[in-house]
């Protein structure tokens, strides 16, 4: 999509986004509540047209042609699955529902459930299954038509280690056929070991895009967050010094931090702590992550 811009009610939520997906990548779709994320996914299954700009999927506008979205699938957060019928019964009535030939059901389910690895509970009602088998269920759903684009709103929420990292072999599995993968997540540590590039959403565009550790390079360099960790909570006059020393508190009134200039360390930080009798308990440098560049991209578009 080029240009995008989407207003809602008296919002301007998506202002001039650019987004183009590559065949067979997963993109992480990360930002802050609010910033249009969802819309975004609501703009590629034309569920929704851009005031302006353009939306292509498969070249063709999924707001005004079935192609391109007989071509994809969207697995919602809430899951849309029937809970009074068993796994199997449910992805045989939205095989059928999806208008798959009959006798191609049977075994389209069958791929499906292996791909989620919920064969084993196929006979169980969904009512009855865990939040990691009824996410995996609805996943399934979704493959039943094999998506060439697979659309997932926060998947891994409220779900068991074990579901989740089954769910990222999924993923790369059908990535590695070539599936292209969009997922919104809030979860830094799932952006960052699955995807292959990210785009960080604030103020309508896409604030940075890219493999993760080309942004980290990119905003950091070699600069690595200085972690002073106090003895003993600040009172005011040791604050002022530790604001001096260029030293910003965190939520944590124990933490403080700062950049350092590269990889080598410290500086005079140390020695000009000890000379104003600041009681340390620890001093680390830490190695800049996916936090510190929403913290940067929120800095910059608060
Ligand atoms: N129908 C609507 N009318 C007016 N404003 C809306 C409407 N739908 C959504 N919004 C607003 O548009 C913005 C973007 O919403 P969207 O759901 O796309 O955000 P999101 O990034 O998916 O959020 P979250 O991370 O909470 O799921 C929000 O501020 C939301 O309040």
């Amino acid at each position: 999509m080029s240009e995008v811009h989407v207003r809602l009610g008296a919002r301007e939520v998506l202002r001039g986004l650019n987004l183009s997906l590559k065949q067979g990548e997963i993109y992480s779709l990360l930002g802050r509540n609010g910033t249009g994320k969802t819309t975004l996914m609501r703009l590629l299954t034309g569920q929704l047209r851009p005031a302006s700009g353009d939306v292509r999927v498969f070249g063709g506008d999924p707001s005004r042609e079935a192609a391109p979205r007989r071509m994809m699938s969207l697995v919602p957060q809430d899951i849309a699955l029937y809970p009074r019928l068993t796994v199997r019964e449910n992805l045989e009535i939205m095989a059928g529902m999806a208008g798959l030939p009959k006798r191609d059901i049977p075994s389209r389910v069958e791929e499906a459930m292996a791909l989620v690895q919920v064969e084993g509970r196929q006979r169980d009602l969904m009512d009855h299954l865990s939040g990691g088998y009824k996410r995996r269920a609805n996943i399934a759903a979704a493959l039943l038509t094999r998506p060439r684009l697979l659309l997932l709103d926060e998947p891994t929420v409220g779900v068991d280690i074990e579901a989740r990292l089954s769910l990222h072999r999924t993923l790369r599995h059908l990535r590695d056929e070539g599936a292209s993968i969009l997922l919104t997540t809030h979860d830094l540590d799932e952006a960052k070991s699955l995807a292959d590039r990210i785009g960080v959403l604030a103020s309508g565009r896409m604030a940075e895009e890219g493999p993760v550790s080309d942004i980290l390079r990119r905003m950091f360099g070699d600069r690595r967050e200085v972690v002073v960790t106090l003895s003993r909570e600040p009172g005011e006059t040791v604050k002022s010094v530790l604001e001096r020393l260029g030293l910003a508190s965190t939520e944590n009134p124990l933490e403080w931090t700062s950049w350092s200039a590269g990889v080598e360390g410290f500086g005079s930080l140390p020695a000009a702590l000890r000379r104003h009798d600041i009681d340390l308990n620890e001093i680390r440098l830490r190695e800049p992550g996916l936090e510190h560049v929403l913290a940067h991209v929120e800095g910059m578009h608060s």
